[in-house]
């Protein structure tokens, strides 16, 4: 009977690799219950050190430091296009594309020092994870109260301008791995406004090419992260929000375009020279669904 057991104990992890290497769906399980858990970890492994130094955005270096060796174990590669436009002194706003957690990856890479995200609410409750945030001084805000959420963002123009902060938004407010940019919301170009600091839009290439959360599809592959021209807000009043807001979504909507096409051909070349299909880790029968998908 013991022995029986010890072989079926010596069979599992065999399976595991097996089921692994034959079946993109479980691999896709492994990966994304793997980021959340690194995350977990490292929240949990990093908040006593953070909580020495108390609630300070200097604790943000090391949530990036934690973040930064993801790419590496699922072979993603990122490229970093207009860093320059991210060498300003004083306090800015970044505003970004959000696709997925998988962000978390871009954003790492191009943070500036003294840089915050702007949170939902909801993140403070994850454990470990939300003390880790609130300890590198994220901002947190509830959507779903816009007062207290404005009153949050009206607190930060001037912290910003003090404290010489920057603040990082998604302005889209809520994940969206669709093919365009969801409306965006106005919060962010308040911000900016009230504290009357320049705006730096940020946009990451699609994903489709290496991961579908809908589609259960994660292998390796390239992201391009674009930074684009700051755009300045001295002089504008609250009445120019809506325009603002307009101009910088379509300035990033024909990045993001532009970049889906390039990103994919690139990909497209590189799978060929490699004399690899399209339709490298997914599905069968499913890639041109997923490309026509773009
Ligand atoms: C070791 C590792 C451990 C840790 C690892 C984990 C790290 C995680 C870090 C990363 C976290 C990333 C998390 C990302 C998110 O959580 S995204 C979700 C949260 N973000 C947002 O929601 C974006 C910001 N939201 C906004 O800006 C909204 O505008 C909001 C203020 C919330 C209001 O929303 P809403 O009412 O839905 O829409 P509108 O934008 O249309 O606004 C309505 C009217 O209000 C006016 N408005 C908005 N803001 C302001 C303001 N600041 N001052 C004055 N007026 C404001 C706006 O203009 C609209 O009025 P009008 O129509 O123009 O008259
Ligand atoms: C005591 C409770 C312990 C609970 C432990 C839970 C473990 C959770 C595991 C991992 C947490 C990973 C958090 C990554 C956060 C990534 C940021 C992000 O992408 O947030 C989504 C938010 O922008 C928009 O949310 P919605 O699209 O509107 O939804």
């Amino acid at each position: 009977m013991d022995v029986l057991l010890l072989h079926g104990l010596l069979l599992l992890p065999l399976a595991a690799l097996l089921l692994y290497r034959c079946s993109p769906h479980f691999q896709y399980l492994c990966k994304v219950a793997f980021f959340n858990c690194w995350i977990v970890a490292m929240a949990t492994l990093l908040s006593p050190f953070a909580a020495f130094r108390g609630r300070s955005v200097d604790n943000m270096k090391l949530l990036r430091a934690a973040l930064l060796p993801l790419k590496r174990f699922y072979g993603i590669r990122m490229r970093v296009r207009g860093a320059e436009q991210l060498q300003l002194q004083g306090p800015f706003v970044i505003v970004c594309n959000h696709q997925a957690s998988l962000d978390l990856m871009g954003m790492v890479e191009v943070i500036p020092e003294r840089c915050v995200p702007i949170a939902k609410r909801e993140l403070l409750y994850l454990g470990t994870v939300g003390w880790a945030c609130w300890l590198s001084g994220i901002i947190f805000i509830d959507r779903h109260r816009r007062d207290t959420a404005i009153e949050v963002i009206s607190h930060t123009a001037s912290t910003m301008r003090h404290e010489n902060l920057r603040v990082w938004v998604f302005p889209e407010g809520t994940r969206n791995p669709g093919k365009s940019m969801l409306p965006f919301k106005r919060g962010a170009f308040h911000l900016a406004v009230q504290a009357q600091v320049p705006i730096v839009p940020i946009v990451i290439s699609p994903y489709w090419d290496f991961f579908s959360s809908k589609e259960k599809r994660f292998t390796s592959g390239t992201c391009t992260i674009r930074v684009l021209p700051r755009v300045e807000t001295r002089g504008l009043s609250p009445k120019d929000v809506p325009e603002l807001t307009e101009s910088v979504r379509q300035a990033m909507a024909e990045a993001l375009a532009e970049m889906s096409m390039s990103d994919h051909e690139d990909q497209a070349t590189e799978q060929s020279l490699l004399g690899l299909g399209d339709n490298r880790g997914r599905p069968q029968g499913q890639g041109d669904t997923a490309r026509n998908g773009k």
